[in-house]
């Protein structure tokens, strides 16, 4: 029996934080009944319900949660959470529970903001403006369009200085968002707009770094509908040859999930940024001269002390804070004694099997990343 096995009742505390965090409210109601005190409980996550429904977007289980009469213990913990959903007032708030409301409280999805030609078209007049081309839309049946536009839409990113408030009022969209916490906010996204969004982020972020020439000084011109900048110095060495400052940068990002030599426990370890009680896979930068397997090898021994032997491939997500592509690994220890280099990592411990798919493994559970919960469904599934 390790410490990490749990009792009947922390069983039964996970069940429902789960259900209360995939929307499930016949579960989460069921569970009220037969423990009315369960609503307090944090869990293993260190989050409640009432934030977990928060932060997933399941308006209807955050209104369960607040009618119930044990909601008033909740309440202390969770004051600002509780009194923005009642009132309905959901502003601009600079604390974790409240800016996932705004976002998670709408029902539906969250979106990005979208714009017409029409709304922004001064704004290309204003010379801090940066604007890139996306891409076409690709449509299954373009004759269908709902707007009687039969040309596929062309999307464009706009870098602005202009007050985002300001930028809110130009959208016709209503339930949109400008994302203030890329971590966050993105994995509230579809696929799809996560995708736009990293493609979005990471080339005007690349172009808010790069006004001038990395190789002489100079001031550079924005090119190529915005994936290149030229240097503007007729003598710059970049003007010969192929020279990547001139293009967007994207940095490699191993992230893996390390296996136990016994198959049934995984390795996950926490920075001191991460919310309490948030464990996620071990990951870092690929450097120079390394391939991804070498980068894996050496990131667990740094971070974690445990030496790492067969390493395989599983997916991969690109990862705008601000231009990552993250590679996702799993990949088997050798050796299983854990020393953290506390610079990186506060704590790491191998969790068994059971653990991870009762915490881990449920699609939405955790703002995770695509990568993570691939790798933990893995190896949850690799019995
Ligand atoms: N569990 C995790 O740690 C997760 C990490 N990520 C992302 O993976 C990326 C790498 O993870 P870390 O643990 O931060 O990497 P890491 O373990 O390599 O350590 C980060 C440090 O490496 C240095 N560094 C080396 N090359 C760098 C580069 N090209 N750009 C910036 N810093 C560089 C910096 O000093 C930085 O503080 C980050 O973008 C992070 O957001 C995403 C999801 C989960
Ligand atoms: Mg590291
Ligand atoms: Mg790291
Ligand atoms: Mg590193
Ligand atoms: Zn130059």
């Amino acid at each position: 029996m390790t410490s990490l096995q749990m009792s009947a009742k922390e069983e039964m505390v996970e069940k429902f934080l789960d259900a209360a965090a995939r929307g499930d409210v016949v579960l989460v109601t069921a569970h009220l009944a037969q423990l009315p005190s369960v609503i307090n409980q944090t869990g293993y996550s260190g989050w409640t319900a009432l934030m977990l429904a928060a932060r997933n977007g399941h308006y209807d289980v955050v209104e369960k949660l607040l009618s119930h009469r044990y909601m008033q213990y909740a309440l202390k913990g969770a004051k600002p959470v509780a009194k923005r959903c009642k009132n309905k007032k959901i502003k601009e708030s600079t604390t974790f529970s409240q800016k996932w409301l705004k976002l998670g409280l709408k029902k539906g999805e969250t979106k990005l903001c979208r714009f017409r030609y029409d709304a922004v078209k001064d704004l290309f007049q204003k010379p801090a403006t940066v604007l890139i081309f996306l891409g076409v839309e690709k449509r299954k049946n373009p004759s269908s369009s709902s707007d009687g536009v039969r040309e596929p839409p062309a999307w464009f990113a706009i870098g602005t200085d202009e007050d985002t408030v300001e930028l809110l009022k130009r959208s016709r969209e209503k339930n949109c968002c400008f994302p203030k916490s890329p971590h966050r906010d993105l994995l509230k996204l579809n696929e799809e707009e996560a995708g736009v969004m990293a493609q979005a982020r990471s080339v005007l972020a690349w172009h808010s770094r790069y006004s001038f020439c990395p190789t002489c000084g100079s001031s550079t011109s924005l090119e190529e509908a915005g994936y290149k900048r030229k240097c503007l110095n007729s003598e710059c060495r970049s003007q010969q040859g192929v020279h990547n400052t001139c293009y967007p940068r994207v940095d490699p990002v191993v992230i893996m999930l390390v296996i136990h030599p016994d198959g049934n426990q995984c390795l996950l370890g926490r920075k001191k940024m991460f919310p309490a009680g948030f464990f996620s896979c071990l990951a870092g930068f690929v450097e120079p001269g390394e391939s991804l397997e070498e980068a894996v090898r050496r990131e667990v021994e740094e971070e974690s002390g445990v030496k790492v032997g067969p390493v395989h491939y599983v997916s991969c997500q690109p990862w705008p804070m601000p231009s990552s592509l993250m590679m996702g690994c799993l990949a088997v220890a050798v050796s299983t004694d854990i020393r953290v280099d506390e610079s990186e990592i506060e704590e790491a411990h191998w969790f068994p099997r059971h653990l991870s798919s009762l915490t881990l493994g449920k699609k939405n559970f955790y703002p995770f990343s695509q990568t993570t919960n691939q790798l933990i469904i893995r190896h949850i599934n690799q019995q």
